[in-house]
């Protein structure tokens, strides 16, 4: 058997978060209070929201596999440092981010769709033409990040309750759908990995924006619990939604919630198949201002380009700051070894 510690994050009802049931509220406050991760039961019974688990789910992945069966040279033309000016549309390829051991890269590949460049018309940004995978999905995609915006709301408007904002400085206020938003949706495979694999899944991170909404295939992910600091691994769950809090809706709630930190690390016995997995980043308006942990003042676009340096930039310069992973010098680094232990 292997001794593996698996995260137990709760499971909150979206239907009972859209009526503000005082029990709902209660366990999305402790959720974001204590881990910054819970798993979101979308189903709402009167169908008044999209349920994003059910054909959606057959349908990321076909999108998935259609798009990233193109070439590396084909894909390398949607470059993400190069689309756009903020990394919110494009291909990212394997191995351009520091990884999970010290002298691994990252081993995923990662296309990102712009929630502007879908949903919102009102743009400044030059319109993007996308690979034709994308461009015949503009429909479901637009529909997709829709349902997933409306159910971001729904958490921020709880999470404002729990904070007893008013209305003008809810959450929700900061993440308005017709004002420019870093908002994005992107699709993620992780190749088969083999025993002498160098480069390894994806590093320690907590995510930049507010919300974050997961699904995957495969087991993987992991996320540290904040007082032990034990990395516990989470199961994928089909129905179910994983949602991470990010660093923007950590400072915005002035760091009362928290931001999970994860990382994905091959997972014995599993690790021979690609893994995919899909996301929704949900993130402030260009604009939106709050403080860090150490009282700067950054706008949301600002914090953004910052992380992004960081996660492009070598371990040494990661371990500088704490932009990564809210911790400073630390880059939660995975061990082959303890992995090996497991398998014998
Ligand atoms: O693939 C996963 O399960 C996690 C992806 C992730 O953490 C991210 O893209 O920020
Ligand atoms: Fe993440």
């Amino acid at each position: 058997m292997f001794d593996i510690e698996f995260a137990h994050p709760m499971r909150i009802p979206l239907a009972g978060l859209a009526r503000l049931d005082p029990g709902a509220l209660q366990l999305l406050e402790e959720a974001a209070t204590q881990d910054g991760v819970f798993y979101l039961d979308p189903h709402m019974q009167d169908g008044s929201m999209p349920d994003p688990t059910r054909q959606d789910r057959a349908a990321c992945l076909e999108l998935a596999n259609d798009l990233l069966k193109s070439s590396a040279y084909d894909l390398l033309q949607y470059d993400i440092d190069e689309v756009g000016r903020y990394k919110l549309d494009g291909y990212k390829p394997m191995g351009r981010n520091a990884g999970v051991t010290e002298k691994a890269l990252d081993w995923f590949e990662a296309f990102l769709i712009s929630h502007d460049q879908m949903c919102n018309d009102a743009l400044d940004e030059q319109r993007i033409s996308y690979p034709e995978a994308i461009e015949s999905r503009r429909r479901f995609l637009k529909s997709h990040i829709d349902s997933f915006h409306q159910m971001g709301q729904v958490i921020l408007q709880s999470l404002s309750v729990i904070c007893h904002l008013d209305a003008d400085e809810s959450f929700c206020q900061r993440h308005r759908q017709n004002l420019q938003s870093i908002s994005a949706f992107g699709v993620l495979r992780y190749p088969a990995l083999d025993k002498e694999s160098t480069h390894l899944c994806h590093g320690a991170h907590t995510d930049v924006g507010s919300i974050t909404f997961l699904s995957t295939t495969d087991y993987g992910l992991q996320f540290q619990e904040p007082t032990s600091e034990a990395w516990r691994l989470i199961e994928p769950r089909d129905e179910l939604l994983l949602v991470n809090i990010g660093d923007s809706l950590r400072f915005m709630s002035n760091m009362r919630f928290r931001s999970s930190l994860h990382r994905v690390v091959p997972f014995p016995r599993k690790a021979n198949k690609d893994r995919y997995s899909w996301a929704y980043f949900m993130r402030p308006n260009y604009d939106a201002e709050f403080r860090d942990s150490e009282g700067k003042l950054w706008k949301s676009i600002e914090w953004h380009t910052a992380k992004y340096s960081v996660f492009r930039a070598p371990l040494s310069e990661q371990q500088a700051s704490s932009i990564l992973t809210g911790k400073k010098g630390y880059v939660g680094l995975w061990s082959r070894s303890r992995e090996e232990d497991m398998e014998s």
